[in-house]
């Protein structure tokens, strides 16, 4: 008998979880390498698996590829892991018809961009050839949470091989795959590939999984297969642990069945009292032929975005000249001062307020706060930064639909200061996502769908900056990104200061091909101190000789300092003026009389040349 001619008219019981069951006996650390260090251990466990009912077990190589075992230095010991664990497995199963299928787990989680499809074919090419050469009965593909990856290495493996091949993926949400396909258009992708068996693995437990496989009509050419996880887990001091309940997941694989699934087992979570009893519960009872599908509620329509209560800036600055000042949330309680700041700033007219988020890695009062506050009580727009480094996945599309339930709808889309440069140098830099994804994410927000595809219920309606950082040593690189972040949806940039008037003159140069305005950072310097700060410590920015020496002839003068500072921005200024619209100012370290003061020079400005227009007319 083969695998598929059972599978024609019976149903298969698989294995339940190798991983967490080692986990629970204490082992914490590289399972598969195991296969050689303590091959008994593993050889007990399939025994068991066996012992409880299964017909089909699973080589201990989910994470035995380059990739993975690479995380412990183990990566030259991948031939000698996968061939070892098939030949344990195949121990285990001699004498007892039992199938060996040879596992191959998935590499990308959520990140898609953390592995190139390249790194991942290599990858998976190896651990295939070795699983082959050891003449498994079939092939496991399972944990897969990115439907690209699975369909690459899907057609590498049906070009390799005629053994009947099991693809499992991981579903984001209840019948929903992790970029928004639904799981019946993933799973008939894998049929058309040619995988024999499709179906549903880990992450979630049988009510989820259950609910999912109701919503697939019977594939066609394939059978279904589900490995549920025996429960969602919970942390225990620090561990993971899932729930037990045999017999509810006993249950569970009756329900499947029902459902249409041939080859049932179990994942996280499960052992070999979860198989047992499924086992004994699926005894005898034939695999069904007919389904009736259940229908999904149709979704919430999605409903188009509230109206802005400000144009966008990128359609101001578009048009004429448009200033904006950086005016940093307070690192310490009370915003007094920086209100103060902000009503002198409104009141000399500019366009958005922007607050930094915990720039220079360091924690501030939050940006959502006080940029909520001056949008409300001051009417003043405020541009919120959002950086990548301090919200995960979760905290971040969180954050996106607080800031459109106050109707922030002006953001910044940075990657972030590294946290190892501010107060807190050991604190986690999150960066699930790059400056890139971000953009794209907030982008995706405004069509009404969430990162993972799924619809919001409304439409946001952000306009979304992006960083431009012209201080670097190749000005073509800097603009090759901000190509890369125009085409993930980026509707204006903002940039680092700028300190001479030739660099002006180059970004404009470099960037005028551009589809998308500019607002070209001033940042007026306070002392020489302050110069030399920026000039020797704060990479990319070189100022000339004669700006430092301006500075430093002020000397400890405060007051003489404050003018030089603000004549040199001034003339930086008149250099921008004619080729960019856009102007950011940046306040140092509050001192908005500073921006006050140059906001009254640009408007000044603008107003005289308006009115040399009108005259020339
Ligand atoms: C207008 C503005 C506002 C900012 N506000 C904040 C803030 O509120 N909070 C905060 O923490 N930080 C802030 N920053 C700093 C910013 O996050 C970092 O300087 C970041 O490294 C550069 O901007 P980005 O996030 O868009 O980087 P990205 O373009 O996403 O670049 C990320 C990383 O890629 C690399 N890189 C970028 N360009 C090049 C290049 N040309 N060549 C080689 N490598 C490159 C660098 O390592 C860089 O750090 C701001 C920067 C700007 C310009
Ligand atoms: N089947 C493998 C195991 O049980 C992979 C589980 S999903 C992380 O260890
Ligand atoms: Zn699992």
């Amino acid at each position: 008998m083969t695998l598929l001619n059972d599978l024609q008219n019976k149903i298969l019981i698989g294995d339940g979880a190798m991983g967490t069951l080692l986990y629970s006996h204490g082992v914490d650390r590289c399972f598969e390498e195991l296969n050689l260090s303590k091959p008994d251990e593993i050889l007990n466990v399939h025994k068991a698996y066996i012992a409880a009912g299964a017909d089909v077990i699973q080589t201990n190589t989910y994470g035995a590829n380059y990739i993975k075992l690479s995380r412990y230095g183990l990566e030259d010991e991948v031939r000698a892991i996968n061939r070892t664990a098939v030949q344990i497995a195949k121990k285990a199963a001699a004498g007892n018809d039992t199938y060996v299928l040879g596992t191959i787990g998935g590499i990308r989680a959520f990140k898609k961009n953390a592995y190139s499809l390249e790194d991942i074919k290599r990858n998976f090419r190896e651990q295939l050839y070795l699983l082959l050469s050891e003449e498994v009965d079939g092939l496991l593909l399972e944990t897969y949470y990115d439907l690209e990856e699975i369909k690459t290495v899907l057609e590498i493996a049906r070009k390799e091989t005629n053994i009947p091949i099991i693809t499992n993926i991981s579903l984001h949400e209840i019948g929903v795959l992790q970029d928004g396909t639904p799981l019946h258009e993933g799973l008939s992708q894998l049929e058309a590939l040619g995988a024999d068996v499709v179906g549903l693995n880990c992450r979630l437990g049988p009510y989820h999984m259950l609910s999912s496989l109701e919503e697939i009509p019977l594939p066609d050419k394939a059978y279904l297969s589900v490995y549920p996880n025996s429960s969602l887990p919970t942390l225990e001091e620090g561990r993971l642990v899932y729930g037990s309940g045999e017999k509810y997941f006993a249950e569970s694989a009756l329900a499947f069945r029902n459902q249409g699934a041939r080859l049932i087992g179990g994942c996280c979570g499960t052992t070999p009292l979860h198989i047992e009893a499924m086992a004994a519960a699926l005894k005898g009872l034939a695999p069904v032929t007919e389904k009736k599908v259940k229908i999904r509620k149709e979704e919430i329509s999605v409903t188009a975005a509230a109206e802005r209560k400000y144009p966008p800036l990128q359609e101001i600055v578009s048009e004429k000249r448009s200033l904006i000042v950086e005016l940093d949330p307070p690192k310490k309680l009370g915003i007094d001062k920086f209100l103060k700041g902000a009503k002198a700033l409104q009141a000399a007219g500019i366009d958005a307020l922007t607050l930094a988020d915990n720039s220079l890695a360091s924690p501030r009062i939050s940006n959502v706060a006080v940029g909520s506050i001056v949008q409300q009580t001051l009417g003043l727009r405020s541009l919120i930064h959002i950086t990548c480094r301090d919200r995960n996945l979760i905290g971040l599309q969180s954050h996106l639909m607080g800031l459109h339930t106050l109707g922030l709808t002006d953001v910044l889309a940075i990657t972030g200061d590294p946290s190892k440069i501010g107060d807190f140098p050991g604190a986690t830099s999150v960066y699930d996502l790059s400056s890139f994804d971000l953009i794209s994410l907030i982008k995706q927000f405004n069509d009404g769908l969430s990162y993972s595809g799924k619809p919001l219920g409304e439409k946001t309606n952000f306009s979304v900056a992006a960083a431009f950082n012209p201080n670097v040593k190749y000005l073509d690189k800097a603009v090759k990104r901000l190509e890369k972040k125009i085409a993930c949806g980026a509707d204006y940039f903002i940039s680092q200061p700028i300190y001479s008037e030739k660099q002006l003159i180059d970004v404009y140069e470099e960037t005028k091909h551009l589809t998308v305005p500019i607002y070209i950072g001033i940042m007026p310097l306070t002392s020489s101190r302050n110069a030399e700060f920026i000039h020797n410590e704060i990479p990319g920015i070189i100022l000339s000789d004669s700006i430092r020496e301006r500075m430093a002839k002020a000397g400890d003068n405060r007051e003489k300092a404050y003018q030089e500072g603000l004549a040199i921005a001034k003339r930086l200024i008149d250099a921008a003026f004619d080729l960019f619209n856009g102007i950011y100012l940046i306040t140092p370290f509050l001192n908005y009389e500073l921006t006050v003061e140059l906001t009254n020079y640009i408007h000044k400005k603008q107003t005289e040349v308006n009115e040399r227009k009108i005259t020339h007319v």
